[in-house]
């Protein structure tokens, strides 16, 4: 303990309240009546504006003090992995009733997912017409190359491919203007370098944005607390968003997705389905004739998840009335930009505990945006799509996609500012896994180490979970606990009992840790 001592006075200037100041702040003996009263005004005008801001830094304080009982976690993983596919299946059970009012929206995402697809096809046909052979060596190179200056300078199409090919090309070749302005829509205008595939990223609040244009004046749906709203809980989702997102988004509790009026419906969305409606059965064949069997299994073609799906359910999808199912919902594929923050109240003993979900976006462009929100972070759920072992990063063809995961992997184990967080990770996608497995594709091709093991799916997911755990272990100061999960986050009853143990499992990392302060 230290003491102090008042420092000696230079001048006698004590006041009759030992106070030196009040000398300072006492009115003038002279004061007038009028100057009396603004003096008056002013130390009133004063007063309420010091306490206002008292009780601003109490709010906060407040606040504050809450928000360091909430639980902050983060979905981490490269793009592809899962991460927006998860937070879906958090909101399905935190929050369900909002997926369903989002179905509508999400038609803009699924026919751009349906037409681009249709388009690389017909690039692949430019590109090899019906001389394809049967190994599937120059594979990376339809990846890499499908969307490049390399599909225009190539040769134009095999004389060889046939009739019915040519006239189905010459009716589908339209659609391209339909995936520009579906694009163009749903990035609001922003172009990503290094995207790759074609693929559109959009930043938290595109529903807002495409639903604004698309609905005329739509409204704040979910929540009643200033700063928690937005179409899923999604806080900063309309804060970030630029142009007229907050303005256009206003209250009309009579809204239903499935009844719009008519002059409310989007114009560009409604030409989009026409347009996929009238050539529907040529987009049927197209995905069902022979060649492009061919081209799929000798894998020149090499299409994702999302694209198969919406493609093998061509005809539900582009009717007229269409509406998507939650299960479409799950499979819709629309990159993340940046970091989009999803809160839901999650029960905890009787009480109701705010958990804040964070969906980043996976691309290298997007990781470093991820910093900012590794402060105070409770857990992560790493998620790492062990099918991807047969392909390369979009935005660096060289790398493969498994290893990439477990480089970033990694990086998040041995990370200072997330050593105190739960880790659990998520080896996903493994109904592709099983379906790539089946159809006769060798990791150890891809995979060199691989060697001679099985190629089936328990001795492939043996393999690379235990390459996980050896990074983890060897990234391990805090010695903490990996959970590991083996998901397929579309499969709703799956996830339903997984995400409840993940919950279960951080919310004892969280009492406890909860105890100790
Ligand atoms: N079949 C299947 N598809 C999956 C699985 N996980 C994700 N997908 C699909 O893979 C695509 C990509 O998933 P997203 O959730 O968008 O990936 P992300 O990690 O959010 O990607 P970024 O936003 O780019 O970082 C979507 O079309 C999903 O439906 C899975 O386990 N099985
Ligand atoms: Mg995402």
């Amino acid at each position: 303990m230290i003491r102090t001592s008042r420092p000696p006075s230079v001048h006698s200037t004590t006041t009759d309240s030992g106070d030196p100041f009040s000398a300072i702040l006492r009115p003038p003996a002279s004061e007038s009546e009028r100057d009396k009263l603004t003096r008056i005004q002013r130390e009133a005008d004063a007063k309420r504006i010091s306490d206002s801001i008292d009780e601003e830094i109490r709010a906060d304080e407040k606040r504050y003090r809450k928000n360091k009982q909430d639980v902050k976690l983060l979905l981490l993983g490269q793009a592809e992995s899962g991460k927006s596919t998860l937070q879906k299946q958090f909101q399905l059970i935190y929050n369900p009733n909002s997926l369903d009012e989002e179905r509508h929206s999400w038609r803009v995402v699924i026919f751009y997912n349906i037409v681009r697809p249709v388009l690389r096809i017909l690039e692949a046909l430019d590109l090899y017409g019906e001389n394809d052979d049967d190994d599937d060596a120059g594979t990376e190179r339809t990846a890499r190359t499908a969307n490049s200056a390399f599909a225009q300078s190539s040769p134009s199409p095999s004389p060889s491919v046939d009739q019915r090919l040519s006239s189905l090309r010459d009716r589908l070749t339209p659609l391209a203007s339909i995936e520009s302005a579906l694009a163009e829509r749903l990035s609001g205008g922003i172009a990503v370098s290094g995207s790759g595939k074609g693929s559109v990223f959009v930043r938290s609040g595109w529903q807002a944005r495409t639903f604004g244009i698309s609905f005329g004046k739509a409204r704040e749906r979910t929540s009643s607390v200033k700063g928690r709203f937005s179409f899923t809980g999604q806080r900063s989702a309309l804060e970030n968003a630029p142009e007229g997102g907050r303005e256009d988004v206003q209250e009309n509790p009579n809204y239903s997705t499935t009844e719009l009026p008519e002059t409310e419906r989007d114009q560009l969305v409604e030409n989009a389905a026409e347009m996929l409606s009238s050539c529907k059965y040529d987009v049927r064949e197209l995905w069902e004739h022979p060649v492009v069997k061919r081209l799929r299994e000798n894998r020149r073609l090499r299409l994702e998840e999302w694209a198969e799906y919406f493609l093998s359910n061509i005809d539900r999808v582009s009717s007229q009335d269409y509406i998507p199912t939650i299960d479409d919902i799950l499979h819709a594929r629309i990159q993340t930009m940046g970091v989009a923050e999803h809160i839901f109240e999650v029960p905890l003993h009787g009480r109701m505990v705010t958990w804040h979900l964070f969906d980043v976006g996976g691309a290298r462009g997007q990781r470093h945006t991820w910093v900012p929100y590794f402060d105070d972070t409770t857990a992560i759920i790493f998620l790492a799509p062990v099918s991807a072992f047969d392909q390369y990063l979009s935005e660096d063809p060289k790398t493969n996609r498994v290893d990439d995961s477990l480089q970033l992997f990694k990086q998040i184990c041995s990370n200072q500012l997330l050593k105190k967080a739960h880790l659990v990770l998520f080896l996903n996608k493994l109904d592709i896994l099983a379906t790539k497995l089946t159809r006769g594709i060798k990791v150890k091709k891809y995979i060199t180490s691989y060697g001679e093991r099985p190629n089936d799916v328990d001795a492939v997911v043996g393999y690379f979970k235990a390459h996980f755990t050896q990074v983890h272990t060897r990234n391990n100061e805090s010695q903490r606990v990996l959970y590991t999960h083996l998901t397929s986050v579309v499969d709703t009853k799956a996830m339903q009992s997984i995400i409840s143990n993940v919950r279960d499992s951080i919310f004892r990392d969280y009492l406890k840790s909860a105890a100790l302060v």
